[in-house]
């Protein structure tokens, strides 16, 4: 039988403090509250102890409604539980950061996150919408450094309303300005890793900093409408079929055996609880050598809306 997903499954952060290595991807754009209510309570049946929110991802009230019904049932406690959020590209203006975790933690009903993210290096117009656009259908810029939104997010961990601070999506020479000058380190980067992006110098560096890599889209994002589709390439499936796993464990399976942590979303409660079903086998060298052949450096989140931005993170080499 299948060995059920146990909190075991973790990766201890630089700060002593531990992250389990899968958790529950919450961006969901199409889909209802109720739907994020019941992926989030299947999740937390299956296992799940991780959960990956973001303001940006206009949920975050659902999965509070969802938390808080599971600990009322008793599935779960807080203190168990890893709550990543992300502070949004809109309020990088450093008196905008406390005001916006607060929201997050009332949206989600809770006193504090485990992790707080700065979902990318670049700063948008504040004050209207989130994705606010010039003529041209270009991100409107803000000034912003990250660096001193980074110093208002380290006040935040000071004050307890996060255990702990990371980045997401910064380049090798971002992660660098910034931990030259941080006076609290990211503990954690969220990067886009899969068998299309093995993304492997960025990793390498993130890692070799002391951050622990957490591989976003790990499935290659399907319901994007992505230009390819990961799950259905042939040496997945092929690889998939020798374990008798399916694709995505496999794809799964290969972001951990790098030593990642990764959030697959799934409002699909068949697919929640398989997507949990990874700790029971083992890719060989060649099988990673041969799902290593589909990279492509392929990005379904390039945000493309900024690339005239000064802080644009895809310019540099990684
Ligand atoms: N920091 C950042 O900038 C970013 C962070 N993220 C985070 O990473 C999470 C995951 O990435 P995301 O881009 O959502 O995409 P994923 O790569 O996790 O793919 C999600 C899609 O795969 C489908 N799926 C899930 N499990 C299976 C399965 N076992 N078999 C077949 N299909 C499956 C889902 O369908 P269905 O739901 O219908 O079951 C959904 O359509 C996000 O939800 C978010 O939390 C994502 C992008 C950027
Ligand atoms: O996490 C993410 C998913 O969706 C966002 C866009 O709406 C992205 O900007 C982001 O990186």
């Amino acid at each position: 039988m299948a060995k059920k997903y146990i909190e075991t499954e973790r990766i201890r952060l630089s700060s002593g403090r531990q992250i389990p290595v899968l958790g529950l991807g919450t961006c969901a754009p199409l889909q209802s509250e109720e739907e994020i209510i019941e992926a989030v309570k299947s999740a937390l049946r299956s296992g799940y102890r991780h959960i990956d929110c973001a303001a940006i991802y206009r949920n975050e009230r659902a999965v509070g409604h969802a938390l808080k019904e599971a600990f009322v049932m008793g599935i779960v406690k807080r203190e168990d539980l890893f709550i990543t959020s992300k502070l949004w590209n809109t309020c990088h203006k450093p008196e905008l950061v406390l005001p916006s975790l607060k929201k997050t933690l009332d949206d989600l009903g809770l006193e504090y996150l485990d992790l707080y993210l700065m979902h990318w290096p670049m700063a948008y117009k504040e004050g209207g919408e989130m994705n606010p656009l010039d003529e041209n259908g270009k991100a409107i810029s803000s000034d912003v450094d990250y660096i001193d939104t980074w110093q208002a997010m380290e006040d935040c961990r000071d004050m307890g309303k996060t255990r702990d601070i990371g980045l997401s999506s910064f380049n090798s020479q971002q992660i660098q300005r910034l931990l030259d000058s941080a006076r609290i380190p990211p503990v954690a980067i969220q990067l886009e890793v899969n068998c299309y992006n093995t993304n492997k110098k960025l990793v390498e560096f993130a890692k070799s900093k002391g951050l622990v890599v957490v591989a976003f889209s790990p499935l290659g994002t399907p319901s994007k409408g992505a230009e390819f589709q990961l799950l259905q390439e042939p040496v997945i499936q092929e690889i998939a079929d020798s374990h008798k796993k399916t694709p995505a464990q496999v794809a799964i399976r290969y972001l951990i055996q790098q030593g990642l942590a990764t959030v697959p979303k799934s409002v699909t409660a068949r697919r929640i609880a398989e997507n949990t079903e990874v700790f029971d086998f083992k890719l060989t060298d060649e099988e990673i050598s041969k799902l290593e052949t589909l990279n492509r450096n392929y990005k379904v989140y390039s945000e493309k809306i900024a690339v005239n931005h000064k802080y644009y993170p895809f310019n540099a080499d990684f």
